[in-house]
């Protein structure tokens, strides 16, 4: 297993514990808007990064984009598994195939 796919079991496991019990619990408890709006906080803190061109910083961020981004599925129940199956089947097609095959809004 990957590490992850590891903190995708822990963040599915906070989410059935006490609110009071952890960080995860916690904002899981406040419901996917605030996930999604912990994840759009920390997709910028890695702009801001990237844009200095702060390697260590950026690294950093980006480890708590990917926290954020996972606990953000879980609050919708989007498995891990069904994101980096998406991403395998695109590893098949050309940028210009992926784009005609995405779902419609
Ligand atoms: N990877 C992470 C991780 N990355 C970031 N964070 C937390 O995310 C929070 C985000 O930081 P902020 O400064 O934005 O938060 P804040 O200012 O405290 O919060 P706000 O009140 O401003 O919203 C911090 O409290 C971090 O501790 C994480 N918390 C947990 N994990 C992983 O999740 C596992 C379970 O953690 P618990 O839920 O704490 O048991 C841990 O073992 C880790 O592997």
């Amino acid at each position: 297993m990957s590490v992850l796919n590891d903190l995708a079991a822990t963040i599915a496991e906070r989410a059935k514990a006490d609110p009071e019990s952890s960080w995860t619990a916690k904002l899981l408890a406040k419901g996917p808007e605030k996930c999604a709006e912990k994840f759009g906080e920390e997709a910028i803190e890695a702009v801001i990064e990237a844009v200095k061109g702060d390697r260590e910083k950026l690294t950093y961020e980006a480890a708590d984009v990917l926290y954020h981004l996972l606990v953000m599925l879980e609050a919708r129940d989007v498995a891990l598994d069904d994101v980096l199956a998406e991403l395998a089947r695109r590893q098949g097609l050309s940028g210009v195939a992926e784009k005609a095959a995405r779902p419609t809004s």
